[in-house]
């Protein structure tokens, strides 16, 4: 039976990719409403404190826990070694939290962060060697998250090397699946026009970590047709809390509901604050979830 434990993004607060979107917001606003809103776990987002005992006092005071962070790994372009050091200080932190899921994004030749290039139109292939050298990281930090008992989960995402289902697949195939896992994020594969549920029950169970996040097709389309950048797509509206947009989750729900999944989702929904009240979008998450997912 599966066992799932609901959280949220701190990204519809203050957005970490363009921090003027919710500049206004804290870190004690953000952590208090997403508990009255009714979350127990939430990601890290910048404005966190790094003092872990700092930390685990705002959350218990709220009885909030950490779930993950986003880790951005630089293994096609950067000495290896970068990336290790940095990924050994980012596992320490987050296992002083007591999450047990690392989320890795390569963001060698990643235009996701690029304001002036087209998302769709602009994102990066890689050759075979920078295949290999992505593959061979990637299972040295699951090495290194072994270590500790924790699992890397790999965020495919717009924009990056691994965004299509075909890459995907050959990113799961090529890794070693006792070392690297797969984070099933719903917005980013219905944004590239992937088969979302075909690729959820070819990976349960190597999918050790879900983010459930909406898209609203009308804004998608306008982004690709206009070549717009990822961030301006987000600034735009593409992406929005389950059940406000145009993606099916009941099928997720039932697929998940069904397996032997255990770990989380965690709402993940980026849009601009001043346009999306955060605490009004997060309850509106929390409700369509109780009911759709009756969690
Ligand atoms: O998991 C995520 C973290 C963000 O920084 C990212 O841009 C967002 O789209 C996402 O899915
Ligand atoms: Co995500």
């Amino acid at each position: 039976m599966a066992d799932i434990t609901l959280g949220i993004a701190p990204i519809a607060w203050t957005n970490d990719d363009m921090p003027d979107l919710g500049k206004e917001n804290t870190f004690e606003q953000c952590v208090s409403e997403m508990a009255l809103a009714g979350f127990t776990g939430c990601e890290v987002g910048g404005k966190y404190p790094r003092d872990t005992e700092v930390l685990q006092k705002a959350l218990k005071l709220r009885n909030m826990s950490i779930a993950s962070a986003w880790f951005s790994s630089f293994l096609t372009t950067k000495p290896l070694q970068e990336t290790v050091t940095a990924f050994i200080e980012h596992r320490d932190f987050l296992f002083a939290m007591g999450a047990k899921v690392i989320v890795v994004a390569e963001q060698g030749h990643s235009v996701q962060g690029m304001l002036n290039t087209p998302v769709f139109a602009g994102k990066p292939y890689f050759t075979d060697m920078e295949w290999d050298k992505l593959v061979q990281g990637l299972n040295k930090l699951g090495e290194l998250a072994k270590e500790k008992g924790m699992k890397v989960v790999y965020h495919h995402h717009m924009g990056t090397g691994v965004q299509t289902e075909s890459e995907i697949d050959k990113l799961m195939e090529m890794t070693d699946p006792a070392l690297v896992y797969l984070l099933f994020d719903t917005g980013h594969l219905v944004c590239s026009g992937e088969d979302y549920l075909g690729i959820l029950q070819k990976y349960l169970p190597r999918i050790q970590h879900i983010h459930l996040k909406d898209i609203r097709k009308n804004i998608v389309k306008q982004v690709k047709e206009k070549n717009m950048s990822f961030l301006d797509g987000v600034r735009a509206g593409m992406f929005t809390v389950p059940g406000d947009g145009d993606v099916d989750f009941a099928p997720v729900f039932d697929l998940v509901n069904k397996s032997q999944y255990q770990g989380w989702y965690i709402v993940e929904a980026e849009q601009d604050p001043a346009k999306a009240n955060p605490l009004e979008y997060a309850q509106i998450a929390r409700k369509y979830i109780r009911e759709q997912a009756k969690l």
